[in-house]
């Protein structure tokens, strides 16, 4: 057991040595990550590795079993539930790969109902709804129920939706799973551009080389823990093996010193996740980074 140790400043979000088991099955096993200020950071892995249970443990949708969670230097893994429902609403946003939208709602009306439910009056709710779904070009269908709109189009006004918010990080799930290549590439942008424009920090899980293309940085996951990368051209992000040495990149700026940016980012608990403070070292906790600037070095 280790004391609670707050995390650097500069991560908006942080979690060390997060473990959980669904179903009697290990979901995330030592998972340490930091999530800098406006940093748009994709989690990459293939089916299974465990992206969705890493982004519903930041947002604390999730409580984990072991491990911690903190946003902005608060511990989420010890808030009681109202508090962190609050933080959840005030704070993040979250698209999933399906969209979720009240049938008996049109598409503005759904798309201002996060800045409703946070106490906005409706007339700025409405105006700033029109504006995202403008920007997300389904600003003709604004009148428009969802079972008269496509998959996409239902994709864009749940997109719309998280960002009318402006929520202090926004984690998608797969945001682009229902629409097609050529859709993907416009959408993403639109997302990462408004995000970066409004200082949105975007937590984004994709098994997807394009999509993690558009990010700062990307960690990849396997079997529910964090690997190395290489990112080639025009392939998935391949792996380059499991992490499995002594932490040697425990610093934060060590480990920010092999990150370049859009590139696939070295592992283990690195990051933001050891800093001087951390008495277990979160590497130690899932055994991995070893080979940081290698990993790097690799990428092109
Ligand atoms: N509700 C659940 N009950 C039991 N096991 C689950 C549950 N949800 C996920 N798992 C298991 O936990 C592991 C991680 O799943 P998770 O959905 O986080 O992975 P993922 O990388 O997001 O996959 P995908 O790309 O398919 O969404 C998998 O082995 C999965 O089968």
């Amino acid at each position: 057991m280790y004391a609670m140790v707050a995390p650097p400043d500069n991560d908006v979000l942080w979690a060390r040595a997060l473990h959980v088991t669904l179903n009697g099955s290990p979901a995330l096993t030592g998972v340490s990550l930091g999530v800098r200020e406006s940093e748009i950071l994709a989690v990459g892995g293939p089916r299974g590795s465990g992206k969705t249970t890493l982004l519903r443990c930041l947002s604390g949708q999730l409580l984990p079993h072991k491990g911690e969670v903190w946003f902005n230097s608060t511990p989420v893994h010890t808030m009681s539930p109202l508090v962190r429902e609050r933080l959840r609403r005030d704070r993040f946003g979250w698209i999933d790969p399906k969209p979720r939208l009240v049938p008996e709602l049109n598409a503005w009306e759904n798309a201002a109902l996060g800045l409703m439910l946070r106490g906005g009056a409706r007339r700025p709710a409405r105006t700033a709804a029109h504006e995202w779904l403008e920007r997300l070009d389904i600003g003709g269908c604004a009148r428009k129920r969802p079972h008269a709109l496509t998959q996409a189009e239902r994709q864009r006004v749940a997109i719309a939706r998280a960002l009318a918010c402006t929520p202090s990080v926004l984690f998608a799930d797969e945001p682009t799973a229902p629409l097609h290549r050529a859709d993907r590439a416009h959408v993403l942008r639109t997302l990462t551009t408004a995000a970066r424009s409004h200082g949105i920090t975007v937590v984004l899980a994709t098994h997807d080389a394009d999509v993690a293309g558009l990010a700062d940085r990307t960690v990849t996951l396997l079997d529910g823990r964090r690997v190395h990368t290489v990112h080639l051209p025009g392939d998935d992000l391949a792996l380059a093996g499991a992490g499995g040495g002594a932490e040697t990149a425990a610093a934060n700026g060590a480990a920010e010193a092999t990150e370049t940016s859009g590139a696939t980012e070295s592992t283990g608990a690195s990051g933001s996740g050891a800093g001087p403070g951390d008495p277990e070292g979160s590497g130690g906790a899932d055994g991995s980074d070893t080979e940081g600037r290698a990993a790097c070095s690799l990428s092109v």
